[in-house]
């Protein structure tokens, strides 16, 4: 497809020219401004991974992560916190049950002891009463492991069960031996007894009618065997590792799952001098093992025992992590669905901006102008970025005009330059089309300037590209290629037809009446590409040829070129253009 020399140089015809040909093999503005060193290629590549969806995305997903893993956080905290005090609580209150039952239960056993005392005291010497009354005690209430009646001198005089096998003799156990020097009712520390247990015993004086001390009456519970003390608290034992234990006011153990236990004496626990000190109460404590427990004590009033419930701090918080879990597994959908928001939104917010961007790297190209206007600007700074762009835009398109147009033209009349006309003549070449160039040159205009100077010169030069001008077509091209040289290129054309246009060109311009300078004539070469079969360049050489010979042979004429061996044919063409010219100068 044929194209115009407007569009070949992206310029309106000739003379109204206002751009120049295609510079297009210029570098683009944003590569130019890149060759010069690698550095500013390194920063770039690493801008290029650094967009601003990117930084949008990591600001907004860390935030997001940011808060949620805080909120996690507190959260974890806040209910850890209340699953601890809850299970201190518990324990505490657990422990002052506890506490109360075994108070009560230790005062049912004095009072037990009290009333049977009362009835013994008249009775002392009959034997099987003895028996009878210790039966009684151990079997009716189950209270009491064994009961012993003993006399003023701690001899056993009636035991149940009958098995102790102990009537007649001496006791001599620590439990006994303060029983009969205090002669009070007493719940004895731990110890061992005649048999070989280990056992307290609640004790009560005996006193005849006229108030003598006569010996006592003393229940014992055995603190390693079933008993109804092991029975009451060990029936609260949990398999997550909590557990209850008893100290008596010397810090000894009276119970513990652990039997072997029973029997020591713990030192330095926090837990066990408050309790002691007659507290309740509950505290984060590490046990005996290195284990870190949530105790609750409170102490046993009547006997100066402390009973402690304790459960570990990792079972009371193993339900956490479930319910953690379970947080994490309801909060995903949410989240997921957040973090797609967040992924929506900044593609939203970069994306006006990243068109924006790639636009400004092909600023200098026109259809740039198109895409910079689809581009949807939907909030108020992309907005004002892309109206900023759009006027830079213009004002650059005009200034690379205004650049084309000076690169393009000859200052002084407008027409192209050589370079312009270069191309222009290749791109006729590449699109293989003929055509066929007259080279004009003003005859003697060395003496015009002379005359009239330079001033009057300039307006014949112009003068003469307007006549060239009003003569020729769209399509046709004029180029100023010398001082007072010009060409103009004639597509689709034919030496013939050429050579017609030319004979006008030159009546017309020596028609012309120009100011100051009077009239001119020109000398006039043409020569043709005869269907490509010449180069552009062998062409322009050819029609300075013909103009050579026109100037040679009197000026004021048109010459075609012609191969040396059509020597012939030229001369008759030459004859006949002469002829044209005469008469010419005639009627002038
Ligand atoms: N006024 C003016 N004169 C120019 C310009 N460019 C070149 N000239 C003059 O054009 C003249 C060309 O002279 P020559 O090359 O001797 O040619 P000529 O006098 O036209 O003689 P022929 O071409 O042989 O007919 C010189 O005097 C240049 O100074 C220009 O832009 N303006």
């Amino acid at each position: 497809m044929k194209r115009s020399p407007a569009e070949v140089l992206k310029t309106p015809k000739v003379l109204k020219a206002s751009a120049a040909p295609n510079v297009s093999e210029a570098p683009p503005l944003s590569e130019a401004g890149n060759s010069s060193s690698s550095q500013p290629t390194v920063c770039r590549r690493r801008q290029q991974h650094l967009t601003l969806k990117r930084l949008i995305l990591l600001l907004a997903l860390s935030s997001a992560t940011v808060t949620l893993l805080n909120s996690f956080y507190a959260s974890y905290q806040v209910q850890k916190e209340q699953l601890i005090q809850h299970e201190l609580d518990s324990n505490f209150a657990y422990a002052t049950k506890l506490a109360a039952t075994t108070n009560n239960f230790l005062r049912s056993a004095q009072q037990q002891l009290a009333y049977a005392a009362g009835e013994l005291q008249y009775r002392m010497d009959d034997h099987n009463y003895l028996l009878r009354q210790a039966d009684r005690l151990r079997l009716q209430t189950d209270s009491f492991n064994s009961v012993v009646i003993t006399g003023a001198d701690g001899t056993v005089l009636a035991t149940s069960p009958n098995t102790l096998e102990i009537i007649g003799e001496k006791l001599r156990s620590e439990g006994a031996i303060e029983a009969l020097k205090k002669q009070i009712p007493l719940i004895s520390a731990p110890y061992i007894s005649a048999t070989g247990r280990l056992l307290v015993v609640i004790s009560q004086p005996l006193f005849d009618r006229q108030g003598r001390y006569i010996g006592y009456i003393g229940g014992s519970l055995y603190l390693k065997e079933r008993s109804i003390l092991n029975d009451m608290l060990g029936t609260h034992y949990y398999e997550d590792g909590s557990y209850l234990y008893v100290v008596d006011k010397n810090q000894r153990l009276l119970y513990h799952p652990n039997k072997s236990r029973i029997g020591d004496v713990v030192t330095g626990n926090r837990v066990i001098r408050q309790v002691m000190s007659g507290n309740g109460g509950s505290l984060s404590v590490i046990n005996s093992e290195g284990i870190e427990m949530l105790a609750g004590f409170a102490p046993v009033t009547i006997s100066h025992w402390g009973i402690i419930a304790q459960r570990p701090l990792k079972a009371t918080l193993a339900s956490l992590n479930d319910v953690v879990a379970q947080v994490l597994y309801r909060s995903l959908p949410i989240t997921i669905i957040t973090f797609f928001t967040i992924w929506l939104l900044a593609r939203m917010i970069a994306r006006p901006l990243k068109q924006l961007a790639d636009t400004a790297r092909t600023m200098d190209q026109p259809q740039t102008h198109e895409r910079l206007h689809r581009i949807r600007s939907w909030y108020f700074e992309s907005g004002e970025l892309k109206h900023a762009m759009e006027k830079g835009f213009s004002l650059l398109q005009q200034q690379i005009g205004q650049l084309r147009h000076a690169a393009s033209t000859d200052p002084l009349t407008g027409v192209y330059n050589r370079r312009s006309l270069d191309i222009f003549l290749s791109q006729l070449q590449a699109d293989h089309t003929e055509f066929t160039i007259l080279a004009l040159d003003i005859d003697h205009f060395k003496q015009v300037n002379d005359h009239f100077g330079h001033e009057a010169g300039d307006k014949a030069l112009t003068s003469l590209t307007q006549k060239m001008s009003e003569l020729s077509r769209d399509g046709d091209i004029i180029a100023r290629t010398g001082g007072e040289e010009f060409v103009l290129v004639l597509p689709s054309t034919t030496q013939k037809q050429a050579l017609t246009i030319a004979e006008r060109l030159r009546i017309s311009v020596a028609q012309m009446q120009i100011n100051i300078v009077g009239s001119i004539k020109v000398s006039v070469g043409i020569a043709s590409s005869r269907k490509n079969t010449y180069t552009p360049k062998q062409v322009l050489k050819q029609a300075d040829q013909a103009l050579y010979q026109a100037k040679h042979r009197g000026r004021n004429r048109c010459v075609v070129y012609r191969e040396p061996s059509y020597e012939k044919s030229c001369t008759t063409e030459e004859s006949r253009t002469s002829q044209a010219e005469h008469n010419t100068t005639e009627e002038a």
